[in-house]
């Protein structure tokens, strides 16, 4: 058999691939740079938490992976597709299709309940779950009918996450998703990243700036000034539910 191309994703254990991502933002007389060279592969299934400091580049690639931005140079594949090759349509139908995003801002729309705001998003997905599904797997079925305003920031933010899987996308990326939360409140809300994690095996990256968030990852990728600093595996996981900042 031929050996696959080296710059082919040809592992079915591989969700993501980068090679030499660069990303120069050009602000008139300033060229700051984003990334610097990323070589990155994400598994099927996994964990991944991106941690780094405040400007080190993680919502850049981050959303360079979701297809909400392009690299200035390198390339990106997902799965057998190079999102840096792909048009505009299937970039939409890859974000659509197999995306899910969480903001550390939950966006959610005020005069829809919880269920509505899930509901926004299974009426247009191929194969959705149920909203009801998607809202006890975060812990909030008992809470559905409630509108944004009379849940709290954590439960809000698991509304964020029951939208974002109902579609079952095959990634799960979640930028910052405790940032706006207290220790007790964002544990909540990792519980309920882990559990879609485990129970629906999807390839999920968090970025965090938190280093007790690194410990509940399959594999911790720290970046510095745009690049990757190190890569590490955590020997044994740390549950959600016994980290605290
Ligand atoms: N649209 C933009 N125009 C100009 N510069 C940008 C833009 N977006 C990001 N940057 C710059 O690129 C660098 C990396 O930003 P990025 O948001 O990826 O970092 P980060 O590690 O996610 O930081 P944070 O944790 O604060 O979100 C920063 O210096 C940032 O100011």
């Amino acid at each position: 058999m031929a050996a696959a191309a080296p710059d082919q994703v040809s592992d079915p254990q591989i969700t993501f691939r980068t090679k030499g991502i660069t990303k120069v933002y050009d602000t008139g007389d300033v060229q700051v740079h984003a990334l610097r060279g990323v070589d990155l592969e994400l598994y099927e299934g996994e964990f991944a938490v991106l941690l780094g400091p405040s400007g080190s580049g993680k919502s850049t690639l981050l959303n360079i992976l979701g297809g909400l931005d392009t690299p200035t140079e390198g390339r990106v594949w997902f799965r057998d597709i190079e999102l840096t090759a792909a048009g505009e349509r299937l970039l939409t139908r890859y974000r659509r299709d197999s995306v899910g995003f969480v903001f550390q801002f939950y966006n959610l729309v005020p005069s829809l309940t919880a269920r509505e705001n899930v509901e926004l998003v299974t009426e247009i997905a191929r194969e959705p779950m149920d909203a009801r599904d998607a809202l006890a797997l975060v812990g909030l079925e008992p809470r559905m009918d409630h509108f944004p305003a009379q849940l709290s920031g954590g439960e809000q933010q698991r509304v964020a996450i029951a939208r974002a899987i109902a579609k079952r996308p095959d990634v799960l990326l979640c930028d910052e998703p405790t940032g706006a939360l207290d220790s007790e409140t964002g544990v909540i809300v990792l519980d309920a990243i882990e559990r879609v994690n485990a129970e629906l095996g999807t390839t999920t990256a968090v970025i965090t700036h938190n280093a007790s968030i690194a410990d509940m990852a399959h594999r911790v990728v720290s970046f510095a000034d745009g690049a990757i600093a190190q890569v590490r595996v955590n020997a044994e996981r740390k549950p959600a539910r016994e980290i605290s900042w």
